[in-house]
């Protein structure tokens, strides 16, 4: 590759885009470049402003803020959290991936429902839930799904149910997969992958947020990169590499990367970390030559779902100040029934509920709904105004107050239609396993010489087996990259630190 600096383009400003350029950068690469296709940086992590103070329309937790998940070191670092998420004790609980609050439950016919009443089925979900984390590929079929799972442990228990139960249980339990679906952002848990389940890797700690919005850590990265590092409302359209485009000689950069407006740009590297959704709709002509077969498989197997938010204002609190959640029940549903088909019509059955916004007094009185699937696409497709109007409808019918003042503003994400992300993130769909996330991953050429070295590099969520989904499983996933770059430059290194002392 000669002694010229290598070269670095990244395609996407998420988090694992800036994380990797802050990384490289601070190994001693001097030419990097972000191209951004949006107007801002930040990807899924995006906050916004929202009735009297901020709102995640992306990522909302640290999940698992203890000292191993680099979010988590980042934030505490830059003294981005609160002072509970740095408590030591908060970071040594043990979730266990269900949530730690007691919901108040309200169920459609208008009337709350005492958590008490569904202790027993609500444990017996979550041991369900765990022994599906258990599977491996020698245990199980690779057709088989966490939901077909939990449906047949469903059907066992149940035998043994008191008429007088077993309706309620079923309906919580439908409420219960809901949730999950917002979780794994999938339609149905009958799309999730059984055996690669338990591959997903939980850190301990209390989820926490970000008083100032998760964009100041994203913000926080970026001020450590030169001013002019990313380039905003540059989408890639076509990447070239070995070399294959015209005016490249023997000595000249590897790649070229073209941009949707005609610009180009060459370099020795390039690391893509544009979203799973993104490379769904664009595999067969993002890269030329094209993606190797294995790769394209990859992406078409692997689950991208949906999962948006709704957040709603009210003048003022129709909960009681100690709530935290409020959990829908629809009466007379199941989870051994599929759901409706008639989305119009159905749509808000989806919704999993609500989480009250903490402090009101510092964000104001915020429930912000969570919802996956198609339902949540088909909500994307409705105006402000009918989303607003359904949700009103919903709350005054589970409240059984039909007075319900509507709420007073409204703010939803719409992932799935965002040209360049096409939904909320990833998963092991049914028919994949934690080896597409490996092949995702590959860099490119897969055989590498001095003639053809390393080029194409890919990271983003979607790329770490054990934390996809996730902002900490993106961060990680861009210094990976970064690291295989420093890698192969360890004169950098060594300057850099030469420099130091
Ligand atoms: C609703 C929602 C809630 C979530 N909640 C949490 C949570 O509570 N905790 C958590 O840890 N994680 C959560 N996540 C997941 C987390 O936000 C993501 O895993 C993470 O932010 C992904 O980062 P990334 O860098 O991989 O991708 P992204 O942030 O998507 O960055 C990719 C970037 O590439 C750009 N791009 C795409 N195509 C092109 C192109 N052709 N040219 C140039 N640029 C392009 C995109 O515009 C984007 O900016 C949530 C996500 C969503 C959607």
């Amino acid at each position: 590759m000669g002694r010229r600096t290598p070269s670095v383009l990244i395609v996407g400003s998420g988090i694992s885009g800036i994380g990797a350029a802050e990384k490289v950068h601070k190994n001693g690469f001097q030419n990097i470049r972000i191209l951004e296709a949006t107007g801002r940086t930040g990807g899924r992590i995006r906050t916004q402003k929202f009735a009297k103070g901020l709102a995640e329309m992306g990522a909302q937790w640290i999940h698992g803020p203890s000292p191993e998940n680099p979010v988590f070191q980042l934030s505490s670092q830059y003294n981005l959290v609160g002072p509970d998420a740095l408590r030591e004790e908060n970071q040594k609980v043990d979730v266990g991936g269900h949530p730690p609050d007691i919901p108040v439950i309200y169920s459609s016919s208008g009337k709350e429902i005492n958590p008490t009443l569904v202790e027993n089925v609500t444990n017996l979900y979550y041991e369900w839930l765990e022994k599906s984390r258990n599977f491996t590929k020698d245990t199980c079929s690779p057709d088989d799904s966490v939901g077909s799972f939990m449906r047949r442990e469903i059907l066992r228990s149940s035998k043994e149910w008191n008429k007088d139960v077993s309706e309620l249980n079923m309906a919580i339990l439908r409420a219960l997969l809901n949730v999950e679906c917002c979780v794994s952002g999938t339609h149905s848990m009958d799309h999730v992958a059984l055996c690669p389940f338990g591959e997903y890797t939980m850190f301990l700690g209390l989820d926490c947020t970000f008083p100032k919005g998760y964009e100041s850590l994203v913000n926080r990265i970026k001020a450590n990169l030169p001013n002019d590092t990313v380039l905003l409302n540059k989408p890639v359209k076509r990447i070239n590499w070995n070399g294959s485009f015209q005016g490249n000689d023997s000595n000249a950069h590897p790649v070229r990367v073209q941009c949707e407006d005609g610009d180009t740009f060459v370099a020795d590297h390039v690391i893509v970390t544009v979203p799973l959704g993104f490379l769904k709709k664009h595999a067969d002509d993002f890269l030329s030559p094209p993606l190797p077969p294995s790769k394209k498989q990859a992406i078409k197997k692997l689950g991208f779902g949906t999962m948006n938010k709704i957040l709603l204002e009210f003048e003022k609190p129709f909960w009681d100040p100690n709530t935290t959640y409020i959990q829908l029940v629809w009466e007379g549903d199941s989870p051994l029934t599929e759901s409706q088909k008639d989305l119009r019509k159905h749509w808000v059955k989806k919704l999993s509920g609500f989480v009250v916004l903490d402090p009101p007094g510092q964000l104001g009185h915020v429930l912000c709904g969570f919802m996956a699937g198609k339902e949540s696409e088909y909500m994307e497709t409705l105006s402000d105004e009918e989303v607003v109007s359904s949700m009103t409808s919903l709350l005054r019918q589970f409240t059984g107050n039909p007075e319900l003042p509507p709420p007073i503003s409204i703010l939803r994400s719409q992932w799935h239609s965002q040209p360049y992300t096409g939904g909320s993130y990833s998963y092991v769909a049914v028919g994949s396993s934690g080896n597409d996330i490996e092949v995702l991953a590959e860099p490119l050429p897969k055989e590498r010489n001095a003639a053809k070295p390393l080029q194409v590099l890919f990271a983003g969520e979607a790329t770490e087996r054990n934390f996809y989904s996730t902002t900490h499983g993106a961060l990680m996933s861009g210094w990976r990259e970064a690291q295989r770059l420093i890698d192969q430059y360890p004169e950098l290194g060594a300057a850099v630190r030469k420099a130091k002392l």
